[in-house]
């Protein structure tokens, strides 16, 4: 589960794990998509009344904004694959980790509060969009690391980032197990 502030590379770091044979899971939400953003590709984009909480394994608001995970994805995806991906806020990898402890993995991913702000800017963001971000980021103490991390990275370049994870990966994969 990849957890960090909003422009801290979550979503540029997935895309190179799912060119690393690490796919990612499309989660749901109720927000607008972001120029270039796909349904069924970065999100599956629904209303709220659309969505069912019974088809969800979590669910969070994030900036007034529902965000889940469905079972349906999961169940897909570990039919194919051994090892996926997912983008989630702080609530939903600290749900995810209590109910799978031993098969979820967090990696909490940060970078200075200026370069986020760079960052989203050259995304394209709106300086208002930017600034609630921020604030949010700021109130529900985003920037912090959470306790519940397996690995701590600052993503200063997209390939030593990528690199970080995936030799981490190997080390927990090759560790013998209790
Ligand atoms: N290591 C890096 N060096 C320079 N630019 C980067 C790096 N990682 C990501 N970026 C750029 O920063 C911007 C934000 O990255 P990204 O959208 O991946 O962040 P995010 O954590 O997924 O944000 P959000 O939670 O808001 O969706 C993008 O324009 C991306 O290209
Ligand atoms: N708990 C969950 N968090 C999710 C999910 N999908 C995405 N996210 C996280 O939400 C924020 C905002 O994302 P953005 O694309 O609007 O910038 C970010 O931290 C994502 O990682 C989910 O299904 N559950």
């Amino acid at each position: 589960m990849l957890v960090g502030p909003s422009g801290s590379g979550k979503t540029t770091v997935g895309y190179a794990l799912s060119e690393k044979g690490i796919p990612k899971l499309v989660t749901t939400t109720t927000r607008k998509p972001r120029e270039g953003e796909r349904d069924g590709v970065d999100y599956y984009f629904r209303e709220p009344d659309e969505l069912n909480p019974d088809d969800f394994i979590e669910q969070t608001v994030y900036n007034q904004r529902i965000y889940g995970l469905t079972k349906n994805e999961v169940k897909h995806a570990l039919e194919k694959y051994d090892k996926v991906h997912v983008s989630l806020d702080k609530n939903g990898a600290k749900a995810m980790k209590q109910a799978y402890p031993e098969e979820t993995l967090i990696i909490f991913m940060y970078v200075p509060l200026s370069e986020m702000v760079k960052r989203m800017t050259e995304r394209g963001d709106s300086e208002q969009k930017i600034s609630e971000r921020i604030d949010f980021s700021q109130e529900t103490n985003e920037l912090k690391p959470i306790e519940e991390a397996d690995l701590i990275i600052e993503n200063r370049s997209i390939e030593e980032t990528v690199d970080t994870i995936l030799y981490f990966l190997k080390q927990r994969a090759s560790a013998p197990t209790e």
